[in-house]
Parts: C-alpha cells; sequence; structure tokens
C-alpha cells in the first residue's frame, strides 16, 4: 500500500537528524515524570530544581508554534515518525510518544505505555487521554490512506478501567465511506483484553490535502 514511510521519512522527517531535538524532548518527558512523581525530595529541593529550570527555559527562545515537520499525504505504511504532533511527535515532550505503524492491509496499531502524568480515577488512566489517542490513531490512519480529514464525532465506550504501566496496543481501521463522511473505529487492549473501543465520523476535506 503506497510508498514505506521510510522512504518518505528521508524526503520530509529524518528524526536522525535532530538528535538534539529529539534527546532534549525525551529528558523533558523524564523530568515531567520525575517532578509529578516524586516523594524523596523536600519542598526546598524542588524549589531550587524550579530555579535552576527557569534558567535553563531563559536561555532557549520560545516560538509561538511545535516544531513540525509534515507528514506526507499517503498513502503510505509502515512506522509513522511525528515530529512535534502531541501524540506521536519526538520533538513534543508531551507526547507519549505513541508508535504507530500503518500495516499493509490498510489497519494501524500502535503501542504505548502511558506517563503517570496521565492518571485518572482509580488509579487509571485518564479517560480524557484514552479519547486523545484513539482520535489520533484513527486520524493518523486516515492520513496514510491518503484521506485527510477532521474528526466530526467522537464516540468512546469505556469497557473497563485502563491501567498504567502496562503497554495499551491500540488498533485502528476504516467501517465505511459515504462520500466525505468516513467512519473509523478504534480499539485500546491491555494484556489482551480490551478497555475502551471508539468510533470516529471523519469529515474528508472538500479541497487537497493540508500538512
Ligand atoms: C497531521 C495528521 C495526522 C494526525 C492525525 C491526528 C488526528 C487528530 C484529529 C483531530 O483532532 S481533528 C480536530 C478536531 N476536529 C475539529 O476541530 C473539526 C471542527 N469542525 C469542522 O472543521 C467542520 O465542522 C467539519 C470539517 C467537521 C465539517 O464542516 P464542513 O463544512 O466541511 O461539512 P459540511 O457542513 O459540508 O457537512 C458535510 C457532511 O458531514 C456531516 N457533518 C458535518 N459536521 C459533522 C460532525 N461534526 N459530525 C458528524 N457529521 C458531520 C454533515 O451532516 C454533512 O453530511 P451530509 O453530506 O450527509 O449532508
Amino acid at each position: 500500500m503506497g510508498q514505506d514511510w521510510t522512504q518518505l521519512e528521508r524526503a520530509l522527517f529524518d528524526p536522525a537528524g535532530h538528535p538534539g531535538r529529539v534527546a532534549v524532548a525525551e529528558a523533558v518527558r523524564e523530568l515531567m515524570r520525575a517532578v509529578a512523581t516524586t516523594t524523596a525530595a523536600t519542598d526546598d529541593e524542588l524549589g531550587e530544581v524550579a530555579g535552576r529550570l527557569r534558567q535553563i527555559t531563559a536561555g532557549i527562545v520560545a516560538g509561538d508554534r511545535c516544531v513540525r515537520y509534515p507528514l506526507p499525504t499517503g498513502p503510505f505504511s509502515g512506522r509513522v515518525l511525528g515530529s512535534g504532533d502531541p501524540v506521536f511527535g519526538m520533538f513534543n515532550p508531551v507526547a507519549g510518544p505513541l508508535v504507530v505503524t500503518i500495516e499493509p492491509d490498510g489497519t494501524a496499531a500502535g503501542v504505548l505505555t502511558p506517563s503517570p502524568l496521565f492518571e485518572g480515577p482509580g488509579g487509571a488512566v485518564h479517560g480524557g487521554y484514552t479519547a486523545f489517542l484513539v482520535d489520533a490513531v484513527m486520524g493518523t490512519l486516515l492520513r496514510a490512506l491518503g484521506i485527510s480529514a477532521l474528526t466530526g464525532t467522537l464516540s468512546v465506550r469505556y469497557l473497563a478501567l485502563t491501567p498504567l504501566a502496562r503497554p495499551l496496543h491500540l488498533s485502528a481501521w476504516v467501517e465505511s465511506t459515504d462520500g466525505r463522511k468516513v467512519t473509523a473505529a478504534a480499539r485500546i487492549t491491555v494484556d489482551g483484553r480490551p478497555t475502551v473501543t471508539a468510533t470516529g465520523l471523519f469529515i474528508a476535506a472538500a479541497g487537497p490535502a493540508q500538512g
């Protein structure tokens, strides 16, 4: 199905060409996790860390938007390497990053172990975060299939609490197409057990694909 991502990435986005940006995003992810979960550090120690962090931040000139390279418009398959995207972007510290692979059969598969930063009720993953993940994996699949579309309606069914600190296996596929309306479905499975299913009604752009 289309070109393999590994061929396209060389033309559009190759993370190997940005080792510093990828490394700093990873370091900030680790920092966020440590800050949100530490019970060992005292309040005074953390206040001192805050001062040092502000000095580091002052040395980086911030922009208004995440640095990102456009995804190809599809069709493409293989592992999707995102740059600034909040779900799979390797430059974005908020991103898992989710690893998404577009399979030759036109479906998407992804895996991610959620950070404790996204804890919701019951010591489990926040439902808004799992909704974010299923929306992203469906949207990415459509992009890979060559469909530039926005989510019109997202319906999420929470079957069971999604545990933290376990790999979440995501899958997405297209259910049907009706003109510009494309219905996709997605599922999250943990240890072989489905915890979330979703349906997305995506509205394809009337014009050409956007980056
Ligand atoms: C870089 C790419 C890879 C990363 C992927 C990540 C995935 C991320 C996915 C997202 O987060 S997308 C962001 C969240 N979505 C939005 O912000 C969408 C905001 N809404 C809009 O921009 C417009 O309302 C929309 C494009 C969805 C539709 O506007 P249009 O003017 O193009 O639609 P139009 O009114 O012509 O309706 C076309 C058909 O779609 C139907 N429709 C429109 N909006 C709908 C809706 N919201 N839900 C369900 N159906 C809808 C509408 O009834 C109609 O059906 P019929 O043809 O049968 O008459």
